[in-house]
């Protein structure tokens, strides 16, 4: 596969309310079809009030495509770079009609999501052909990136990053302070369906491995749902309540699922969290997403080499390179209603088949 192959990068993702009337039509955007209580989705509105109407990601977006448009202008790939949402503006249609409109024919995907899941790659998957098919004639093919929780991109700025909030800690407490890695919990069985599990702890254990003999664990936050149905636990608050059973003094809590401080961050963790640790008597400090991080826009860049010009492929740990084209039943649970997607094998093929030599 040459360059040539691609014109395009789209960065793909969640999108967020921008202003106060945003936050409804996005909420019931976001919620269609999934079986998410009305009480849930009113508390997560209050959320979005609470900071004015407005989530952070778009503008972590917006700066995440000016980063890596700035490293690619100097060190290449020639490639634009364009961007679109699964659930607010700009939406994913609007930026493929754009992107049809200026010529491109096929474009390489990259999602602001590490790990695999139905809501992290399936459905962004999902989205990606309804949105092609919403363009209709011309629109562009699309390939995605594979997920990156083991890319050294991705993992190697963790450590410095938790080093950095080690250092807030007060001194007498730091070097105690529990590590707790967490990330966006989701429905038992969409995990099992995924490697969403296996693939945490592995990004988790790998950056452990830098703070030999500190404890770590790995937990859950922004549980939604019906409470009949089980999500990944236990919850990052349950969780702090624990530690300060067990005489911890001090954590450094790592939004590992998350690229960016986006509300789930911003409220899940930073207001809540750090209000039941407050409440225990622990010192908390959280970590910083990668957002626009050198090395991460470096890692993004490297990714989108490793397709469109034969670059090296990296992965750090035992598990090695994702896919870079979907099984067909990637991220699918059985029984599920079965949407076209992109990126997909038209018939289940060997897991790295794709790979040569692999
Ligand atoms: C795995 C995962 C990621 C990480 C991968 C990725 O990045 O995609 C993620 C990211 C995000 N989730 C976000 C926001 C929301 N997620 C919700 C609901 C849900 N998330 C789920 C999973 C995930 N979500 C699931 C299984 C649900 C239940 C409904 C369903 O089965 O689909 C709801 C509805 C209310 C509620 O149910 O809590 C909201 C408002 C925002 C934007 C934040 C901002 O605005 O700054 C971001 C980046
Ligand atoms: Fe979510």
């Amino acid at each position: 596969m040459t360059t040539t192959d691609y014109d395009a990068i789209l960065l793909v993702s969640f999108g967020g309310p921008e202003q106060e009337a945003d936050v409804i039509p996005f909420m019931e955007r976001v919620t269609a079809g999934r079986g998410i209580p009305r009480e849930r989705l009113e508390e997560v509105s209050q959320h979005y009030f609470q900071f004015g109407g407005r989530s952070p990601i778009n503008d972590q977006n917006r700066a995440l495509k000016a980063a890596l448009e700035t490293l690619i202008a100097t060190e290449g790939p020639d490639l634009p770079v364009y961007w679109g949402n699964r659930n607010w503006h700009p939406l994913l249609a609007d930026t493929l009609r754009e992107m049809r409109d200026d010529g491109v024919r096929r474009a390489l995907c990259f999602v602001t999501s590490a790990y695999s899941s139905y809501s992290g790659c399936r459905q962004y998957r999902e989205n990606l052909a309804a949105a092609r098919a919403e363009v209709g004639d011309g629109a562009p093919e699309l390939d995605k990136i594979r997920v990156y929780y083991n890319h050294p991109g991705f993992v190697e700025p963790q450590v410095s990053i938790i080093r950095d909030a080690l250092g807030q800690l007060p001194e007498d407490v730091r070097d105690d302070a529990a590590l707790v890695f967490t990330t966006h919990s989701i429905p038992t069985t969409m995990s099992r369906h995924s490697d969403y599990e296996v693939q945490h702890y592995e990004t988790c254990r790998l950056v452990a491995e830098a703070f030999p003999g500190r404890p770590w664990q790995l937990v859950y936050n922004s549980r939604s749902g019906p409470a009949f149905v089980p999500w990944l636990e236990p919850d990052v608050n349950d969780h702090l309540e624990q530690l300060a059973g067990q005489g911890t003094r001090a954590v450094v809590v790592v939004p590992i699922g998350f690229i960016s401080d986006h509300m789930e961050v911003i409220y899940d963790l930073d207001v809540e969290a750090a209000a039941t640790a407050g409440r225990l008597g622990l010192a908390f400090a959280r970590a910083a997403t990668v957002g626009t991080d050198d090395r991460f826009v470096r890692g993004i860049r490297d990714l989108v080499l490793e397709r469109v010009a034969g670059g090296p492929v990296a992965a750090l740990g035992t598990r090695g390179p994702n896919w870079d084209v979907c099984p067909v039943d990637c991220c699918f649970t059985p029984g599920q209603e079965a949407r076209p997607t992109v990126a997909q094998a038209a018939s289940r093929p060997r897991p790295g088949a794709d790979r040569p030599g692999a």
